[in-house]
């Protein structure tokens, strides 16, 4: 893998098929398997990767798009996983979106691992093509941190970006929106994955994609946890062994709301959520734990209900563990 990635950062070339470490497998690996095991392309440029999708296309194959960070985990291998069992063809893109950032949050610190998020794609044998783009290529115009500054077109996904995530983070699904629209716009995906970990990302994107009219098919994959219940994320990487011990709070908090909802019957939303913030204000006394905000919300409208009704509610709530933001949530009787 260090060899091809060398041979990436040298080359001048725009695509670059992964060579496979053949010489690795075991001796009893049959032909099959090794004719069955996927090559990863990747592409560097955006009309390399147009190149590749235009001939999919003739072929009339389906293309399943996983858009991705990096910083890669199994949440984000799951979505690969689901992806290849539904289509033809895979693509996952490595892209830290500037635009997604506020100045004061941790853009410089989010985990770049790119040799590692390969080697991991690659052992998952479900992604076909890689894209890589850069910060230039995606935002033209620049993107400074500061939205007053920044020029060019972006996408607004108005009454269900402000609230939840969107009231601590206020330009976060702006950029989120808008850059997934890019990625959409190059890599014409017929299908495209993303994580129920963020809820209202999802419900965010499933608008985009049916209010612009993109002819791609959503699917949410359940969110992988640890063995704990703490919900992966890249950001789990910034947290100490120390704070790592009691980081699944939020996970307990949440299932003790969900538990209510559940076995005690109870629907108003002040209850629910009673009875996760008991839990977390318990531990905030003696530990490095800040609540940021727990939310019942209608599952496509995102408002706030008071309390649960046919169409279910997300119960959903964002931490600060020694500074490090985790995000979590619950489905009660409903889906993405
Ligand atoms: N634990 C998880 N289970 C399932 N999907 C996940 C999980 N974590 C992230 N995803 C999904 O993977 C995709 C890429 O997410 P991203 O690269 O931001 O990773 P992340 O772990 O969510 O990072 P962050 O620390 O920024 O929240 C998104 O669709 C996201 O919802
Ligand atoms: C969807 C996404 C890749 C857009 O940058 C990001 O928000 C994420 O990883 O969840
Ligand atoms: N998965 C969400 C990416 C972010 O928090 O920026």
């Amino acid at each position: 893998m260090r060899k091809v990635l060398e041979k990436l950062a040298l080359s001048t070339f725009n695509t670059y098929a992964l060579t496979r470490r053949q010489s690795a497998r075991p001796f009893s690996t049959s032909a099959a398997t090794l004719q069955d095991k996927k090559t990863i392309t990747i592409f560097k440029t955006i009309p390399s990767l147009r190149e590749w999708r235009q001939k999919l296309a003739t072929e009339g194959r389906t293309l399943g798009f996983v858009p991705t960070m990096g910083g890669l985990h199994e949440g984000h291998l799951s979505l690969a996983k689901q992806a290849a069992g539904i289509c033809d063809t895979v693509a996952v893109s490595i892209f830290v979106n500037p635009a997604q950032f506020a100045p004061h949050e941790d853009l410089d610190k989010y985990p770049r691992m790119l040799e590692k998020d390969l080697e991991l794609l690659e052992a998952t044998n479900s992604v076909d093509a890689v894209f890589l783009p850069t910060v230039k290529d995606i935002y033209p115009n620049g993107i400074p941190l500061d939205v007053e500054k920044q020029q060019g077109t972006f996408v607004e996904v108005k009454g269900r970006s402000h609230q939840m995530e969107g009231q601590t983070r206020p330009g976060f699904f702006r950029g989120v929106a808008t850059v997934v629209c890019k990625l959409f716009n190059i890599v014409q995906p017929t299908h495209a994955f993303f994580g129920q970990k963020d809820a209202q990302q999802c419900v965010v994107l499933r608008s985009v994609i049916s209010d612009l009219h993109y002819p791609i098919s959503f699917h949410v994959g359940e969110t992988v946890r640890e063995y704990d219940g703490l919900a992966m994320s890249s950001r789990n990487r910034y947290l100490t062994p120390e704070h790592r011990q009691f980081a699944n709070v939020l996970y307990r908090a949440l299932s003790k709301g969900k538990q209510a909802f559940e076995n005690d019957g109870i629907r108003d939303s002040k209850r629910i959520i009673a009875k996760a913030q008991e839990v977390v204000e318990s531990e905030s006394e003696t530990k490095d734990v800040k609540l940021d905000y727990f939310s019942l919300a209608h599952p496509r409208t995102l408002e706030e209900l008071e309390s649960v009704g046919e169409d279910g509610a997300i119960l959903s709530g964002a931490i600060y563990i020694a500074g490090t933001r985790l995000i979590d949530n619950m489905l009660l009787n409903c889906e993405l």
